[in-house]
């Protein structure tokens, strides 16, 4: 059996090694003729999977793309030639969560007022929403939903978008791109919505770029500097609008989801599926392809301030590194390329490429060690106390 794999899928030998032949391919540059003697074909966010990839295979027995969102994929084409599809979903949902969580303590810190006095508005309570809500009401933060797919549905309570924008200090975006359809999310975000947003409104994308029409963005920012900005997806990816980056607080290569431990489930989770339809037992374990951090625990005495809850936050991933180096990687290169050339395509996809060190809040075990109650701190995600 041939395993085509996308190089930047973790732990593929390892899960998959015992199937077949393993190629690993630049997943962006994928050309019809490397896929048409594949039986498994696994993919990530950056391929584009349609007629046009497929044409020439007839042997395809599986499709799995390791990520949630699946908007690079013609589903319907894979259905009407009955090939099997899985994406991951839920993957990453908590290294998003994190993210967002971590990406608002940084601002705090960096703007001043405290994240609990905030109201943070979810737009799309699915899984990365939820992981986000689940970290923000873990430290007792107020949270708004809106999501009118599920509303109705879900026992939650829910608010239009609208009201949201008006209620919340925070904005943070969840929802699957959709270009058709009463709830649409292609340019969710477009210059009358931005326009609305109340003064010193913070709004964070960590879904697809697309939501927020990044050109009105630009005219927006220019002129409400109180409005600020996380981004980590970016219309028309993997080549951002330099002029945008300058105006935004913190800047990240669509990297929110980029958790080892996501990663690995993301790889598992095709693992599982591709066991399935083949009829064999799924016995490899996820657990133990992941490696201990480098200092797998730590005494708390007790978390005094925000402060020190960012700094523990940092101790696991530290996001302003990343939002450092895609700075300097984008922008040098345009100053290089003067201001006309684009095409960043391999700065972007080599810091996603080289993004292995992130860990999820669960790698680190906390020891209580003093009088205060921390053991919130597992409800954040934390593993050892309260547990
Ligand atoms: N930056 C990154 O690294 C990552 C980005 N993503 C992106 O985030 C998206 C969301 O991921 P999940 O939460 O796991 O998906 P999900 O499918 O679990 O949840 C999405 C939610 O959005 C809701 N929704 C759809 N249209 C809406 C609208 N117009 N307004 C409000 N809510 C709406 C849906 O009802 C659903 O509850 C993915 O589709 C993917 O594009 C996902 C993982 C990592
Ligand atoms: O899961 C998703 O959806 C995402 O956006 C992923 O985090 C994207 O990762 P890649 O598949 O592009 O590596």
């Amino acid at each position: 059996m041939k395993i085509l794999a996308d190089e930047n899928m973790p732990y593929v030998q390892e899960l998959f090694g015992d199937l077949g032949t393993i190629e690993t391919v630049n997943g962006r540059e994928l050309t019809s003729e490397q896929v048409k003697d594949a039986d498994v074909l696994l993919v990530r966010s950056v391929t584009q999977v349609n007629e046009s990839l497929l044409g020439l295979n007839c042997k395809l027995k599986f499709v799995g793309s390791a990520t949630i969102g699946t908007d690079h994929i013609d589903t319907d084409y894979l259905a009407s030639r009955d090939i099997p599809f899985s994406n991951a979903p839920g993957c990453n949902a908590t290294a998003v969560g994190e993210f967002a969580f971590i990406a608002m303590l940084e601002l705090i810190n960096r703007f001043g007022g405290k994240l609990r006095d905030k109201t943070v508005g979810i737009v799309g309570a699915g899984n990365t929403g939820s992981a986000v809500a689940k970290c923000l009401e873990a430290y007792d933060v107020t949270v708004l939903l809106h999501d009118p797919v599920i509303q109705g549905s879900d026992p939650r309570d829910f608010i239009p978008l609208d009201e949201l924008i008006a209620r919340c200090d925070v904005i943070s975006l969840h929802v699957p791109i959709t270009k058709t359809g009463e709830h649409k999310t292609w340019y969710l975000f477009d210059e009358v919505r931005l326009n609305s947003l109340q003064q010193g409104t913070w709004l964070l994308n960590c879904c697809r770029g697309e939501v927020i029409d990044n050109r009105a963005l630009i005219k927006i920012k220019q002129v409400r500097p109180d409005i600020k900005v996380v981004l980590d997806v970016w219309e028309g990816e993997p080549n951002p609008m330099h002029e945008l980056i300058p105006l935004v607080e913190l800047a990240t290569p669509h990297i929110a989801g980029y958790s080892l431990e996501g990663k690995a489930r993301g790889t598992y989770m095709l693992y599982q599926k591709l066991m399935q339809i083949l009829g064999k037992d799924a016995d490899k374990s996820m657990k133990s392809l992941l490696p201990a951090l480098w200092s797998a625990q730590l005494d708390i005495e007790s978390i005094p301030s925000e402060k020190s809850l960012l700094q523990l936050t940092r101790f696991i991933y530290d996001l302003r590194d990343d939002d450092e180096l895609f700075r300097k990687t984008i922008l040098d290169n345009s100053s290089k390329n003067a201001q006309v050339n684009y095409d960043n395509n391999n700065g972007f996809d080599l810091m996603r490429k080289n993004h292995k060190h992130r860990r999820e809040f669960s790698a680190l075990r906390l020891v209580n060690t003093g009088q205060s109650d921390v053991n919130w701190l597992s409800n954040l995600g934390f593993s050892g106390v309260g547990q």
